[in-house]
């Protein structure tokens, strides 16, 4: 069943410095999809993913958000000494009024969603003084208590070992799936694309893509071309799992 598109980017365009960044670039998020996108360093997927949130606005083209965005960005480091609660908080802003400190239902939320992260133990703790995973995990409870509708995450698995990409991108799944919540996210794993997403758009470079079902597009031979080192699919393990390996040396 194709559900009602939640984010719909049309025709999108960036230009930076002078150098055309990302052009053309079309495609629908349904309601309770789960986009990986992938491509080089640099080809653009910050970018579109910041034309997504709205923190930029496409110079060429439009993007349509019909669900609160909830945003997580590469691993977070606050300026300031912030508790866990703190940043989690912070996610409550947009139901505040603009002097209006946090009430009791806003703690309450935050606390929910630390308790569903996982991390309700590191509440007092300094948001800085934590690993990697653990601030993932925090950045992720912080966009829930926003409510958000639509999760956008910007390499949420940089810099985590094994374990805590495994963390995140459980985490990732549950949320699809218990909550029926929409999420889209960059990455340089394919492993990822295969764990947690129904779909991938594969950025080739600023204007040529493809984007479709995971089944359809994460081959081998599309991946092959994108990072334009060859590419193997091996199986493992039983009931046709399978993952993605590069050659480095020929
Ligand atoms: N403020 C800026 N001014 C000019 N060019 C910029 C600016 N910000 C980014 N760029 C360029 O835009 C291109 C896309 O950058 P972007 O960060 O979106 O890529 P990316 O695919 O997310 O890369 P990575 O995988 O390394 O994180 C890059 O070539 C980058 O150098």
């Amino acid at each position: 069943m194709i559900e009602a598109p939640i984010l719909a980017v049309r025709d999108v365009g960036v230009s930076l410095g002078g150098r055309t960044i990302l052009e053309g670039y079309s495609l629908d998020v349904g309601k309770g999809e789960v986009l990986a996108m992938l491509g080089a360093n640099g080809v653009g997927k910050t970018t579109l993913l910041n034309c997504m949130v709205g923190l930029r606005h496409p110079e060429r083209g439009s993007v349509t958000r019909m669900g609160r965005i909830g945003y997580v960005p590469q691993l977070f480091q606050s300026t300031f000494a912030f508790s866990v609660l703190d940043i989690v908080l912070m996610g409550r802003a947009r139901h505040l009024g603009l002097f209006t400190a946090p009430r009791k239902a806003d703690y309450e939320v935050a606390e929910r969603y630390l308790e569903l992260m996982q991390v309700a133990h590191l509440r007092d703790r300094p948001f800085n003084a934590l690993s990697g995973g653990q601030r993932q995990l925090v950045m992720i409870a912080q966009a829930l208590a926003s409510e958000c509708e639509i999760m956008i995450l910007d390499e949420p698995c940089s810099a985590l070992d094994y374990k805590n990409q495994a963390i995140v991108i459980a985490t990732l799944r549950r949320l699809n799936r218990e909550m029926g919540l929409t999420i889209v996210f960059s990455t340089h794993a394919p492993q990822h694309g295969l764990e947690v997403a129904s779909h991938v758009l594969l950025m080739n470079d600023r204007q040529r893509y493809r984007h479709g079902s995971v089944a359809e597009v994460l081959t081998a031979d599309n991946l092959t071309n994108l990072y334009d080192v060859a590419i193997g699919r091996a199986e493992f393990g039983m009931g046709g799992r399978f993952t993605f390996a590069p050659t480095y040396v020929q």
